[in-house]
């Protein structure tokens, strides 16, 4: 079976761990230093049901609620990883303002989207429940996941969820076995 090309954007308030899911998934290691992206591509192959995905990783720079929805990544991307840091309710406001951008500019109802609630390592610092980050991707129909990219807790499952939701949003997913056509 041929594999899959999907281009996936990673998009959030700036520090909250985008870059360093990335390089948790694709490198495998964790980098305790902070440089600030300005945007970086990676890819990556994987295999989920017998599928092969050829996965290319945008790493975006980080926004604010004032920023421009960047319009180079409204088309030919088909999923999105929106972060925020449990540690940080202004991250966490953040991802709300990126998502009514990204629905407004794709004109979309729907975009396949996985909300991640990272930096779970630091839950003496948690300002954000699991419940409120559960509630909000409810409402938005998309997938909750809390995550750790420091102790490589649950982040291969952001990419693979979400491949899910694409192939769903494609109409490739028989509804009772709730696994993807290949
Ligand atoms: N404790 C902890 N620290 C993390 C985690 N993920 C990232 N960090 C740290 O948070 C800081 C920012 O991480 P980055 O991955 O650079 O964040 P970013 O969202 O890509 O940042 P921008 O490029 O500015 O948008 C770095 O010091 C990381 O080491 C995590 O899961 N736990």
């Amino acid at each position: 079976m041929p594999s899959k090309q999907r281009k996936i954007a990673v998009m959030g308030y700036r520090s909250v761990g985008k870059s360093s899911l990335s390089i948790q998934f694709v490198e495998g290691q964790f980098v305790d230093s902070y440089d600030p992206t300005i945007e970086n591509t990676f890819t990556k192959s994987t295999r989920i049901n017998s599928q092969d995905y050829e996965l290319k990783l945008v790493d975006t720079a980080g926004q604010d609620e004032y920023s421009i929805f960047p319009s180079q990544y409204s088309i030919d991307v088909h999923g999105y990883v929106l972060v925020y840091s449990i540690t940080s309710t202004k991250s966490f406001n953040v991802v709300k303002s990126i998502y009514e951008k990204l629905l407004d500019i794709t004109g979309k109802e729907h975009v396949p989207v996985v909300l991640v609630g990272n930096k779970t390592d630091l839950h003496l610092e948690r300002t954000i429940t699991t419940e409120e980050g559960k509630k909000l991707a409810d409402e938005w129909r998309a997938i909750f996941l809390e995550t750790s990219a420091k102790q490589n807790a649950s982040v291969s499952d952001i990419f693979h969820v979400l491949l899910m939701e694409i192939e769903k949003a494609d109409g490739n997913v028989n509804e009772k076995s709730n696994c993807a056509v290949c």
